[in-house]
């Protein structure tokens, strides 16, 4: 590894937008091939590789293929335990997981007992000692309409309240194509009225002003893309202005905007319009399983593209710990452990990009 790759994997880092089925590598992928041989499944199906793109219904397809491999609790442990672990091997200090609680019938998996194997990877791997904190977030899929957002937050709410404060909160995503958000703002309400923090996939894609100025008003505690919010890519003034009032942190996922073609190079990415306002932006992976990437190099990535300093994406790592959605006194824990950490990782002979 070259000083300036281990720079970016000596960074604490924090890593916010993780869907858990979209974040399993190439490694426990093989492991969940050879249990479930009969599926005929092959890795390529799975990832989206160095220099290729699809289209976003493509990656869409690739989840289906993921769930069929994911559909027990014993992988569900396996890959919750293999992502985190992972994670902690690349130098993220906290991370927030997010899945979609899933049942099936066949190995009479609920969505109880996959948000309760979740929590017990999280367990496992906290007794492992890692040096990472992690919490989990409850997510619904915008394509299920109503009644089951709605189950999905009362689900949270109960996990939120009995496992100890691992489950901090809701996603909303999804293929953003399909449903509306005016039908989850219910259920979206009453998570925030339990004390579930919110993070909402908004304008991932065009066309959806209506839907992100009513989401807006809840308002979430944080924004997963927000790729076309701003005047530039077809948003608005008005979106731009909600979202900077309330101080929303923006999600920001550079390899699976281009990889799935939202935007359309490196130095289109949105984070620079963002940046340059000195809005919280938060680097992070989204699914670095299918996007073949992980942390380090997105922040690598982040800084090559809009040019910073290693000073400057030491302060974009530390503001993200201000965007967590754990408990305040784990804030502090990590502003203390990232003070500490500073002069022996910006310290580093590194070479410039
Ligand atoms: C297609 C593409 C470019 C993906 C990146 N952007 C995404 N946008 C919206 N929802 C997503 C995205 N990536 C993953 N998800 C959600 O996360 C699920 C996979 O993780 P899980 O089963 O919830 O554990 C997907 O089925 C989908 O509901």
């Amino acid at each position: 590894m070259d000083e300036n790759a281990r720079f970016y994997r000596e960074l604490p880092k924090v890593e916010l937008h993780a869907h858990l089925n979209g974040s399993v590598s190439f490694v426990t992928m093989e492991k969940l091939i050879n249990r479930k041989p009969h599926l005929n499944i092959e890795k390529s199906m799975t990832a989206i590789g160095k220099g290729q793109r699809r289209t976003l219904d493509e990656c869409f397809e690739v989840f289906k293929v993921i769930h069929k491999l994911v559909n027990t609790e014993e992988d569900i442990l396996m890959v919750a335990t293999d992502v985190i672990r992972e994670f902690a091997a690349d130098g993220v200090k906290y991370l927030e997981l997010r899945s979609t609680p899933r049942e099936e019938k066949d190995t009479r998996l609920t969505k109880q007992s996959y948000i309760e194997t979740v929590i017990r990877a999280i367990q496992q791997c906290k007794n492992e000692g890692l040096d990472i904190d992690v919490r989990f977030l409850v997510a619904i899929d915008r394509r299920n309409g109503t009644e089951v957002a709605m189950e999905t937050v009362k689900l949270a709410e109960e996990f939120m309240l009995s496992s100890g404060g691992q489950v901090v909160g809701i996603d909303l995503s999804g293929d953003p194509k399909v449903g509306h958000g005016k039908y989850l703002l219910p259920a979206l309400e009453k998570a925030k009225n339990c004390g579930l923090k919110l993070s909402l996939h908004l304008s991932e894609v065009p066309s959806q002003l209506e839907e992100t100025d009513l989401l807006l008003n809840l308002p979430p505690d944080r924004i997963g893309h927000g790729t076309f919010l701003h005047p530039e890519m077809g948003g608005t003034q008005h979106l731009v202005d909600k979202v900077v009032k309330n101080r929303i942190p923006l999600e920001l996922c550079l390899t699976s905007n281009v990889k799935g073609q939202t935007v359309q190079n490196y130095s289109q990415h949105h984070f620079r319009y963002w940046y340059q306002l000195g809005h919280p932006c938060v680097i992070c992976t989204d699914d670095k399983g299918v996007f073949c990437t992980d942390l380090s190099q997105e922040y690598q990535l982040a800084a090559a593209t809009f040019n910073l300093s290693h000073e400057a994406v030491w302060k974009l790592s530390q503001q993200a710990v201000d965007c967590i959605f754990a408990e305040e006194a784990l804030k502090e824990q990590l502003k203390e452990k990232w003070t500490k950490l500073q002069p022996q990782v910006l310290n580093l002979p590194v070479q410039q990009i």
